[in-house]
């Protein structure tokens, strides 16, 4: 992790990118998230576990403002969600989705990353056109710039939507289950993406299903049941609560529920 960034005074602990105070969210009637505490910070690679229908992308959604809070509070960079302003240092990779928008140009698609860098009416600049650049060559799309999003296959889509992120240069990166669909070997060249990314001070939040390749990455592990924070940690502690008897000795206070976790493989 890096230190110093998001610290005005130059010293002592950085402030958070990122941190929900008792976030709940109600969606159909019914609660999804039931006060979730959580902080992200400079630097920091944050996996977001748990089954399915613990809250993941919910709680994602609610920290960037896309769903509202019955309750609660979220700040990024220290400004209230509601005063807010700096989009450009957030990206975020929804998860995938199955419809992709018919005509756009992958090209396209990445560039859009950009716009909260650009002034509206005036071309993008050498630097624009340099991220958007990098973004493809960094998911190994460049050859595929001129292509329709739509002909592209689903993990080629999700690397696009992962470029369009990247293209931002963001602080904050949040991530909603990114290797969906995406083949070993650019799982791996993600994760080293990734790790430059957070080499330079990027945070990350990424909400994952099979840590896979990324949990190298992975500082600190949170994970979700029902809509509530069971678990956080590093991720190597959550391993050995999982697994007790491959890790030894251990301190887990209460017995573990074999099913809070179904669906998250942890290795
Ligand atoms: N728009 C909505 N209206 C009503 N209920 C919703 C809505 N969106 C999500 N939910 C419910 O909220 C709960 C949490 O959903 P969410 O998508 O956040 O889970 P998740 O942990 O991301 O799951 P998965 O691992 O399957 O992606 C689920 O029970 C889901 O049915």
């Amino acid at each position: 992790m890096l230190l110093g960034e998001g610290d005005p005074a130059g010293g002592g602990a950085p402030s958070p990118v990122l941190q929900a105070h008792d976030v709940s969210v109600e969606l159909g009637g019914l609660p999804v998230l039931r006060g979730v505490d959580l902080a992200v910070q400079p630097g920091e690679v944050v996996a977001l576990l748990g089954g399915n229908g613990s809250g993941k992308s919910t709680l994602v959604r609610a920290l960037l403002g896309l769903v509202p809070l019955s309750r609660g509070s979220v700040d990024l960079f220290g400004t209230p969600l509601r005063r807010f302003r700096s989009w450009r240092d957030v990206g975020y990779v929804p998860q995938r989705s199955a419809a992709a928008p018919g005509g756009a140009k992958v090209r396209e698609v990445v560039g859009s990353g950009r716009l909260a860098h650009r002034r509206p009416f005036v071309p993008a600049r050498a630097a624009d056109r340099a991220a958007v650049a990098r973004a493809l060559a960094a998911v190994d799309l460049t050859d595929r710039a001129r292509d329709d999003l739509a002909v592209l296959s689903g993990g080629q889509q999700q690397r696009v939507l992962i470029a369009r992120a990247l293209a931002a240069e963001p602080r904050l990166l949040v991530l909603d289950e990114p290797t969906a669909g995406v083949d070993l070997a650019h799982q791996e060249v993600l994760t080293a993406v990734l790790a430059d990314l957070v080499a330079a001070g990027t945070a990350v939040l990424v909400v994952l299903h099979d840590v896979g390749s990324l949990g190298a990455l992975v500082d600190r592990g949170v994970v979700l049941r029902e809509g509530r924070v069971a678990l956080d940690g590093p991720l190597a502690s959550l391993g050995a609560r999982l697994h007790p008897a491959a890790g030894g000795e251990h301190h887990e206070p209460e017995p573990v529920d074999p099913h809070w976790l179904d669906g998250t493989v942890i290795r």
